[in-house]
């Protein structure tokens, strides 16, 4: 195992160790949805320093609905009886312009989720009016210069593009929305598969939507140097037992729980916030980004693409990879339902 790569991704190796705590000035993080499932497991681990280190102050900025600020409040007493070092201020508001005020991050949570037997599609326009409100909020309020957005809410990636729409005085390339998950998923399967660590794998990725269509491509993938594919040496496995599991992962959890994913989405946002930050090592993860065209997804559009971020917190699609005719096909697939979601909202886009 890289044990440079375990210490830089393991922050909570050093927990104990506050030392720099004072020299950092705080950064603010808005959290939307935060009382929800997944906020409830995201504020916690912001505030320990599991997303940006031991070392960084924070301001949490939470957002709710109006019904849902007496649960936040009971949140909020929770984050103050853990008497996190780090945390330094709490904001629990029902107006965007409160909770993005001087944001140095944004995590938009808050949407409604999936329920067993719903399709994604019926949640595009109930999601869209949030996400035109709170871009515009952002647009407003937000640090322009270091804000990253990190979209969750479902449908994700369509949720993103409606907000950076929204948001025309802020980089498009400041918002992203969250195939981490995704790639997550992929990476357990694959260690199982193998027999490896999931640190072991290297260059995996999430194509596309954070949807059913989105294409888990192992085809530039190894394992100390050796391809992935002639590792595992089992296209049928791939194709029928690999793609389909991450790509269904989502449904598999709310069929099991009655409820979609909450923990494992809560840590990935994590690690898509900690790896935006502090870079990847040179490691391929997946995001989804604002599209110039890259492989021939529409330019505009949030795509999940395999990314390499430096340690100044710059993220580059990896290039010149050259896709085979099954993952043209896959790819074109997940394109097209994109592109298809985007018809759908948008007489909503300014
Ligand atoms: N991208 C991913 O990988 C991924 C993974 C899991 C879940 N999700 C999605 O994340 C979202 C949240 O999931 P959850 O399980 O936490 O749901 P939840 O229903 O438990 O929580 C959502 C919270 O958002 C709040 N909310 C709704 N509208 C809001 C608004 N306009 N402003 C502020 N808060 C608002 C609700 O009051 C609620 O507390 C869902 O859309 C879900 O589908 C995405
Ligand atoms: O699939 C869903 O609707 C929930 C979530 O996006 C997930 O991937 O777990």
């Amino acid at each position: 195992m890289n044990m440079n790569r375990y210490l830089v991704r393991n922050f909570s190796s050093a927990s104990n160790l506050f030392v720099n705590a004072k020299g950092k000035q705080p950064v603010r993080i808005a959290v939307t949805g935060a009382s929800g499932q997944i906020g409830y497991q995201l504020l916690f681990r912001i505030a320990s320093g599991s997303m940006l280190g031991p070392d960084q102050p924070v301001i949490l900025q939470c957002l709710e609905l109006p019904q849902a600020m007496n649960a936040l409040k009971g949140v909020s007493m929770e984050l103050d009886d853990c008497a996190f070092p780090l945390l330094k201020g709490i904001v629990q508001t029902d107006d965007p312009n409160r909770a993005f005020a001087g944001a140095d991050y944004a995590l938009l949570v808050g949407a409604r989720p999936r329920s067993k037997g719903m399709e994604r599609g019926d949640l595009l326009k109930a999601n869209a009016e949030i996400f035109s409100v709170q871009g515009k909020a952002l647009d407003k309020n937000a640090n322009k210069d270091t804000l990253r957005v990190l979209v969750v809410g479902n449908p994700a990636n369509t949720n993103a593009l409606i907000a950076a729409r929204n948001a025309p005085s802020i980089d498009p390339k400041r918002f992203s929305a969250m195939t981490r998950l995704d790639h997550n998923r992929g990476l357990a399967q694959l260690a199982e598969k193998t027999g490896s660590s999931v640190t072991d794998i290297e260059k995996f990725c999430i194509w596309g939507n954070h949807s059913a269509t989105q294409y888990p491509d192992i085809n530039f993938g190894s394992i100390n140097g050796k391809s992935l594919t002639s590792i595992i040496n089992d296209d049928e496995w791939v194709k029928k037992n690999f793609i389909p599991t991450v790509q269904q992962r989502g449904a598999a959890i709310i069929a099991a729980r009655g409820l979609s994913s909450a923990a494992s989405a809560a840590s990935a946002a994590i690690d898509h916030m900690r790896d935006w930050t502090y870079g990847t090592n040179g490691q391929w993860t997946s995001m989804a980004i604002y599209s110039e065209g890259e492989y021939g997804a529409d330019k505009g559009l949030y795509f999940s693409y395999p990314v390499i971020v430096s340690p100044n917190g710059k993220y580059e699609i990896v290039k010149g990879l050259q896709l085979d005719q099954f993952s043209k096909e896959r790819f074109e697939k997940t394109r097209a339902e994109l592109v298809e979601e985007m018809t759908a909202i948008k007489e909503l886009l300014p």
